[in-house]
């Protein structure tokens, strides 16, 4: 019998333990050239571990999920973080969950308003972008490089997500 899933705003206190959320955090605004533009400095830091490993920045352009959703898998990057930042101003989902000995523990749905992102730390178990309603566009920054960056995990029993409301 499948378990539902609730869905909570996100907030960094609440995403803390899995990463950071991308925003114009008042905290961290510096004002630059000349006053004329406010820099919200070090929101987040990338990380691309292993030899040869670099940087890279993304356009993922997602398809709109449907609801009510199946959570049947979990994936994460052992070798970098990977970052989500609306472009289109979407809201979207972030699913997450806590490492239980190397498998996911029970995922934490977050909705991200369209002007949040997240950074998922490296090796940290999100579930693959989830945009809302219509095609949105992301900015990600993530790690490119040799080795499988990629860890599946497919659940015996599927959570399942109402549709949020938005
Ligand atoms: N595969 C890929 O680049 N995207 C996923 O990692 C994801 O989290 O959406
Ligand atoms: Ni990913």
């Amino acid at each position: 019998m499948s378990e539902y899933l609730d869905i909570r705003p996100l907030t960094k206190a609440a995403f803390a333990s899995f990463g950071e959320v991308i925003e114009a955090d008042p905290a961290s605004m510096r004002l630059i050239n000349g006053g004329t533009t406010e820099r919200f400095h070090a929101l987040a830091v990338a990380e691309a571990t292993g030899e040869g490993a670099r940087v890279i920045i993304n356009l993922f352009r997602g398809q709109p999920r449907s609801f009510p959703y199946a959570v049947d898998m979990m994936e994460r990057h052992p070798f970098g973080s990977q970052s989500f930042s609306p472009v289109s101003g979407r809201p979207f989902l972030v699913i997450v969950s806590e490492d239980e000995n190397g498998r996911p523990g029970r995922p934490q749905v977050f909705l991200a308003r369209g002007d949040q992102g997240v950074n998922y730390g490296r090796n940290v178990w999100h579930h693959p972008l989830m945009a809302l309603g219509q095609a949105s566009d992301f900015l990600v920054v993530d790690r490119d490089g040799p080795d499988n960056n990629l860890e599946e995990f497919f659940f015996e029993t599927p959570f399942i997500i109402k549709e949020p409301a938005l």
